[in-house]
């Protein structure tokens, strides 16, 4: 495997094979679609549940870039802008140059004269997007660097690229029409052929003007000269072109002394001002009444398709008439414009709130251009995250995508007390909600409508998802309060998938002589980030890569998604699988699977169970202090190594889960350090203590080492009454004043007691339960993601259309009643055999380290190879009873 070969895309020019197995060839009733030359190679994905996604190619059409057809060839306008619409915009027909530096973003889409160019904050570097001033002009740099994009098109090698939001600062612009987010909206145009002059003089247009007779008719100078005269002027001009028949070309013409060379950049200018008229005329409409008719105008102006795919205008409707919107669209169904269409139309600013920084990026860059966007994740610095809250408050973005972690944020939530109005609030991959979810996140749990009803003032609630159960979206629309009569469900797989097993042999690719690169998490940042270029500009033709590859990938003409191994649950298989055939054609999803690896699957779904006794004594921590409205804490590593519990899926969920459940027992706050190291460098520490309360306070709470103080910040701040907050600002002022140096350190779930349970034993005994059943339910995913893989192997009668080599009809059919089943089928467990050894095992075991004190399930793992945070892999691989369970 060429997993570390750098790769140049010469082997991209080399046709891959297509049908590279014989389980994944067409039926002979439909024969492979001739080539299309020069077509450059159509990749593919393999993947894993746990990890490896792989990447093949096969021929493909160049892409029909939708918005490049609308733009390039629109209609003819019935007539020229009225004027009250666009006046001072015609001069840049006449592409005068001036500098762009005082470009103001542009407070909303109605105050937007017009709705082209648009960059990330270079200051900022938050990727946060922005109109520029409509009035401003396209500077050299943009015109010069706007072939290369036409080319790109051109060629069909790149499209459908994604720009890394590194690189798109650097990148010259498009001589097509900027797009405000930068994603393959590259209009191409003809190239410019300058007729008078003879030189090439780049895409300017030579102004000559007399000054005597710049003067028009009517006696305005050329301050004031503006629409009136450009109207003429450009209604002449168009007579002229016209008659010489040069309409797409250039030519000169003279008005009144005024000798003006068009170029076809000027008259791409003016198509693109009046696309951007026609943009805010639909919007208008659609905002009047959102009719099928005017969205419908929306989406062919905005994004040039033709129409709404199933779903979309049914969710855009229902969000528009303010309407909380529980939707399920297959994936690659184009869900995002479910929420970018609302967004437009909407008064207020959308909030997307995503699980993955990766996806939120992915979708920004995919926000068209008429939408400003930005995006906020707890990973930013503090100078990002305060330009993008600038330009949020100031109106400059219209879409922000954000992280759960950051939306819950106290500072955040308290920007909308008074501040800017949110329209909707979209719950992208919603499923994460929900504890039956194969992707259950604790802080997805705790976006509640109450809480965006209280804290955000929104009322409108749209949760968008590929896949769900019939329990998964109970408990999703029942957290965010979407009526039943909301639920839009279409099809979890699209028809244009088709699906194939078998068992894993022969299934490296080194084998086959096959280049791949690898994608995991222990591949720096930056190298992940250039592969998925290299992917997405068809350079590469195989990664082997996790499954977070696939995550919100939309490349287009990806023809094949080959999972290596079996995927833990039918949900993951469907939305790997959906990053196959996203243009709509036929596109192969191969599934191999054999015993080993589901075994190995079926131990790793117990490895976040815990025991009730676990839970008892870690109950008792919680409630340690009784202390009620005070700041509590626990630090995080050593709980979870004291407990065995993993941190976050395990120790956040329960904590959650008092917090959500039923009774409300705490309150959580955010995450911090909560132990401090504090030197004293100016005044003594005693002299300090003296006039300061909190130093007084620091001094009697700490210990000392090696001339260092050292104190817990929550003890400190109960202990005068103030909070974590308004202890780390005074620790801050005296930072500044030179008096102290401090460090922090130890991570800690952070929390106050609302209420002190009864019966600690009891409640241990519930969550322990239902933490069994979220296991169970796990391992339910598992055994169904096996029954269809199996059923289609081995059971299928053939009868629903599936052949010795495609299985698309009865593993859709298996697919589907997963999905819609309202409880869990019966699934035959492969698990319950037991070896007769085991017994015996364990004796041994136990007996041979009788020193420690094991759970139960401590013992399970160990046998079953699974580390877990009290008994790591590192030390306890070395014991012979690792792996040892059958
Ligand atoms: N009505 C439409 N007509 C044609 N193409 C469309 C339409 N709506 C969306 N698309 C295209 O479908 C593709 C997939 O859209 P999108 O990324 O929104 O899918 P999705 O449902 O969010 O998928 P996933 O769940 O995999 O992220 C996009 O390239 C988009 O431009």
């Amino acid at each position: 495997m060429d997993s570390d070969s750098d790769s140049d895309g010469s082997h991209v020019s080399a046709t891959p094979p297509r049908y590279f197995n014989p389980s994944l060839q067409r039926p002979a009733s439909k024969p492979p679609q001739p080539l299309i030359s020069p077509s450059p190679p159509r990749p593919a994905i393999l993947a894993s549940s746990k990890s490896k996604l792989r990447v093949r190619a096969s021929s493909s059409r160049p892409k029909a870039v939708a918005r490049k057809s609308s733009r390039t060839k629109p209609p003819p306008p019935p007539h020229s802008p009225p004027p009250s619409v666009i006046p001072p915009l015609s001069i840049s027909s006449f592409r005068i140059r001036r500098q762009s530096s005082n470009a103001e973003p542009v407070a909303s889409l109605d105050s937007a004269p017009v709705l082209r160019a648009g960059h990330f904050s270079k200051l900022s570097q938050s990727f946060s997007k922005f109109r520029r001033s409509s009035l401003e002009f396209e500077t050299d740099a943009d015109s010069i660097g706007a072939n290369t994009s036409v080319l790109e098109a051109k060629d069909g090698l790149h499209e459908g690229v994604s720009v890394a939001p590194s690189s798109i600062d650097s990148k010259p612009a498009s001589d097509s029409r900027k797009h405000l987010n930068l994603i393959r909206a590259h209009v191409p145009i003809e190239p410019v052929k300058l007729k008078k002059g003879g030189k090439n003089e780049g895409n300017f247009v030579r102004l000559n003007l007399n000054k005597r007779k710049f003067m028009s008719k009517s006696g305005r100078s050329k301050s004031t000269y503006k629409f009136s005269g450009y109207r003429k002027f450009s209604r002449r001009t168009k007579r002229k072109l016209n008659s010489q028949g040069e309409a797409n070309n250039e030519g000169t013409c003279e008005e009144d002394g005024l000798i003006v060379e068009i170029t076809g950049q000027d008259q791409k200018q003016q198509k693109n001002e009046r696309a951007d008229f026609e943009i805010r005329e639909a919007l208008s409409a659609a905002r009047n009444q959102a009719s099928e008719e005017n969205l419908e105008k929306l989406l062919k102006l905005v994004y040039g398709h033709d129409s709404f795919r199933d779903g979309q205008l049914e969710a855009i409707r229902s969000v528009v008439d303010g309407q909380s919107v529980m939707l399920v669209l297959p994936t690659g169904a184009g869900k995002s414009l479910c929420y970018q269409i609302p967004a437009m139309i909407l008064p207020g600013i959308t909030l997307v709130v995503s699980p993955l920084v990766a996806l939120m990026i992915d979708q920004l860059k995919q926000l068209p251009p008429v939408i400003p966007g930005g995006f906020l994740c707890s990973s930013q610095s503090l100078q990002q995250t305060s330009e993008t809250l600038r330009m949020l408050q100031e109106g400059a973005i219209k879409v922000l995508f954000i992280s759960p972690e950051r939306l819950l944020n106290e500072d955040f939530l308290s920007l909308f007390s008074s501040g800017p109005q949110v329209s909707l609030v979209v719950v992208d991959e919603a499923h994460c909600v929900s504890e039956w979810s194969h992707n259950f996140r604790p802080s997805f749990m705790r976006l509640r409508a109450s809480l965006l009803h209280a804290r955000l003032r929104v009322s409108c609630i749209l949760a968008m998802t590929a896949t769900a159960t019939r329990a998964t979206l109970c408990s999703v629309m029942s957290a965010l309060e979407i009526p039943a009569t909301n639920l839009i469900l279409k099809a979890h797989v699209r028809d244009n998938l088709r699906l194939s097993v078998s068992l894993s042999q022969n299934k490296y690719l080194s084998d086959n002589n096959i280049s791949a690169k690898s994608y995991h998490s222990n591949i720096p940042a930056k190298d992940r980030s250039r592969i998925q270029d290299l992917f997405c500009s068809n350079k590469i033709r195989v990664v082997v890569a996790t499954v977070a590859f696939g995550m919100g990938l939309d490349k287009p003409d990806v023809g094949a998604v080959i999972h290596y191994s079996m995927p833990n649950s039918l949900e993951g298989f469907v939305q790997e699988i959906g990053r196959a055939g996203r243009d709509g054609r036929v596109s192969y999803c191969h599934l191999l699977y054999d015993d080993t690896t589901y075994f190995k699957l079926h131990s790793l779904m117990h490895s976040d169970g815990v025991d009730e006794y676990a839970v008892s004594k870690f109950l008792s921590k919680v409630f340690n202090n009784e202390s009620h409205g005070k700041f509590c804490s626990i630090l995080k590593e050593s709980a979870s190594c004291k407990y065995d519990m993993k941190e976050e899926v395990v120790i956040l969920t329960i904590l959650t889960h008092l917090e959500l459940g039923q009774v409300q027992y705490l309150h959580l706050l955010p995450q911090l350090n909560v132990t401090c190291a504090m030197n004293f460098h100016q005044t003594t520490p005693s002299l300090l203590a003296e006039t300061d309360i909190i130093i007084a306070a620091i001094l009697r709470k700490s210990e000392t080492k090696q001339g260092q103080y050292i104190f817990d910040i929550p003890t400190v701040a109960n202990s005068i009454g103030i909070t974590t907050g308004e202890l780390s600002s005074q620790l801050e002022h005296l930072k500044l004043k030179g008096e102290i140096t401090y460090d922090t350190k130890d991570m800690a779930y952070c929390y106050n007691i609302v209420k002190v349970p009864q019966d600690i034993c009891l409640l241990a005994s519930h969550i322990t339960k239902w933490l069994s059943e979220v296991e169970s339910c796990k391992v339910h995913k598992l055994d169904a993601m096996y029954d269809a893989a199996n059923f289609a192997l081995n059971k299928c009668q053939k009868e629903l259309g599936c052949d010795e080599f495609q299985h698309t009809a009865c593993l859709q059919k298996k697919i589907m009643e997963y999905f819609y089943s309202e409880s869990p089928c019966n699934l035959s467990n492969k698990m319950s055999l037991s070896s007769p050894f085991l017994r015996a095992d364990i004796k041994v075991f136990l007996q041979s380290n009788s020193q420690a004190k094991f759970t139960p399930r401590a013992i399970a793992r160990i046998l079953h190879g699974i580390s877990s945070p009290a008994y790591s892999s590192t030390f306890w691989a070395k014991s012979h009873f690792w792996k040892e369970a059958p």
